[in-house]
């Protein structure tokens, strides 16, 4: 495609020093060089390998983290909130080594990884103190006669399948929950990216978790380890970080045994700008929604809606940064945007740039891959796109911001809401009453007001349509992982 220079194709190199970081910690898991394969994609190598576990060691597996939350069903909330913090110190103590690990195996640059691991152990610290929060209630009947007490019992086992895009933080915001809440969990981590939910999960065990209360589950055959392991009456509750399609396969699969189900899913999150935003505040959310994470992160903005009147500058100034973003290795040095995960997401970037531009958009920047062996993509803003056009309709996944413009606030919300996802959505406007009564009007689950990464381990993230069921982190999280009952307990009047 168009646009490429002898300066812009220039990638920066992996540091050697920084991948042996990388490289010990992976050793120190103990994995053996057998099973899949786990490629650096920055580079195309292989850095390691994980067991390829058939569903007959799945289903052991799932029976020895019964066995083992047998007893952890019984531990004390102080108990289990001792080993969570425990295990929390122990995330922070290993920071360094775990973000290196990170950008080897997923890509994204040493600083977001580094960002990742907060985030991540986040999740932990903030689930050791919800652990030790009431877990029931009392009230009284209206008619005054009975009094009814609640009570949250741990759902049980609980089997966690997560994503390659955040492979610590998607992890911890499953795991730590579940434990904090009493249930023993089987984690199936990405096949892309297994190295470090491994390296946390021996860090847990560490910590003092028990063993086998957290079995992890790698295998090539996700679809045979979910039709067998979702079928098993042993297993009560998945939760599920990924794409759409497959969240409804796995609930369809939830449905045999009606289990509890968190799904997050797919997103198409718009972000819309007002001709009253701060443009400075505008941009940098713009930047930092789009490429946070590369542009992989279901939340990333996908669609981005420019009030007619400012649109022409803002477009022009967000594709000057763009082309000013360093591309490379994300144990580069001064590497701001790293590989994607794999070469059918630079294929995939590389379609919806020349589909958008056959609609009729304008490349402002970008639009081209680099040759491999890693899988580069240059930052791209396309402005003018057609709403018809496949970026708009499709989660990017990528760095590439698609402009659209607007005039009015119920056009803007009308196209916004114009997707059968709902997961978050960003407004700009320097106008408080105009930004709030537009995040009231988006049909979504997570608004950013004028800042452009919203998610917090104390915020309940998740979607509305089809970009699923429940909410992870907050006190909603462990929610997930907790049955209600309640005693109804007959009063007599005394007098
Ligand atoms: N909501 C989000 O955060 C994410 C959304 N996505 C979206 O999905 C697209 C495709 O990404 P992809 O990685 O293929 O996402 P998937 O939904 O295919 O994978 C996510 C997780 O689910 C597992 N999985 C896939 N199929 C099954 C199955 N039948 N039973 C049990 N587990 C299964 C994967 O395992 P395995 O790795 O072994 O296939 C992985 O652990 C992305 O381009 C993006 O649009 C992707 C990742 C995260
Ligand atoms: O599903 C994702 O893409 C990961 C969630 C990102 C976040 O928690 O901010």
């Amino acid at each position: 495609m168009s646009q490429m220079t002898e300066a812009t194709r220039t990638l920066i190199a992996p540091d050697a020093a920084t991948m042996a970081i990388a490289d010990a910690a992976i050793e120190s898991i103990g994995l053996h060089d057998e099973g899949i394969a786990v490629a650096d994609p920055a580079t195309g190598e292989t850095i390691g390998h994980v067991p390829n576990r058939s569903v007959q060691t799945a289903l052991e597996f799932v029976g020895r983290a019964e066995t083992a939350g047998q007893a952890w069903a019984k531990t004390s909330a102080r108990g289990r909130a001792d080993v969570l913090h425990a295990w929390h110190e122990l995330l922070i103590r290993h920071r360094e080594q775990i973000a290196h690990l990170i950008s080897r195996e997923m890509g994204k640059t040493l600083a977001e990884a580094a960002g990742e691991v907060k985030y991540g152990s986040d999740f932990v610290r903030w689930y050791a103190e919800e652990a030790v929060r009431p877990a029931g209630d009392y009230r009284e009947a209206p008619d005054g006669g009975a009094s009814i007490l609640t009570r949250r019992a741990p759902v049980g086992l609980a089997v966690l399948i997560t994503p390659w895009n955040f492979p610590l933080a998607m992890a911890t915001r499953k795991i730590a929950p579940a434990l904090a809440a009493g249930c023993p969990v089987v984690v199936k981590p990405a096949t892309l990216t297994p190295l470090t939910t491994y390296y946390a999960v021996k860090l847990a065990v560490e910590a003092g978790v028990p063993e086998g209360l957290i079995q992890v589950v790698t295998t090539a055959d996700s679809a045979a380890f979910s039709g067998a392991v979702l079928r098993d009456p042993r297993v009560r509750k998945v939760s599920f970080t990924g794409s759409t399609p497959v969240g409804r396969q796995l609930l369809e699969l939830a449905s045999k045994n009606v289990l509890r189900s968190s799904m997050e899913l797919g997103g198409n999150a718009p972000l819309i700008v007002f001709d009253d935003a701060d443009m400075e505040r505008a941009l940098e959310g713009t930047l930092a929604a789009k490429l946070r994470n590369g542009g992989q992160s279901c939340i990333g903005a996908n669609r981005i809606y420019v009030q007619d009147g400012i649109a022409d500058e803002f477009g022009a100034e967000l594709a000057r940064r763009f082309a000013q973003v360093p591309v490379g290795a994300g144990l580069g040095a001064g590497s701001v945007l790293g590989p994607l995960i794999d070469d059918r997401a630079v294929r995939q970037m590389e379609s919806l740039t020349r589909n958008a531009v056959d609609m009729g958009a304008e490349l402002l920047t970008g639009g081209y891959s680099y040759d491999g062996p890693g899988h580069f993509f240059a930052p791209t803003v396309l402005d003018r796109v057609v709403a018809n056009a496949d970026v708009v309709r499709e989660e990017i996944f990528g760095p590439i911001a698609a402009i659209q413009r607007f005039s009015t606030e119920d056009e803007a919300v009308s196209q916004a809401n114009d997707t059968e996802f709902g997961l978050a959505g960003y407004v700009f406007s320097e106008n408080l009453d105009r930004a709030l009564n537009v995040a009231d009007r988006l049909e979504t689950g997570i608004v950013g007001i004028n800042q452009g990464v919203p998610s917090n381990a104390a915020a309940p993230f998740g979607g509305v349509k089809q970009s699923g069921l429940g909410r992870e982190g907050g006190a909603e999280g462990i929610e997930e992982y907790q049955s209600i009952r309640f005693y109804n307990i007959a009063r007599r009047a005394t007098s």
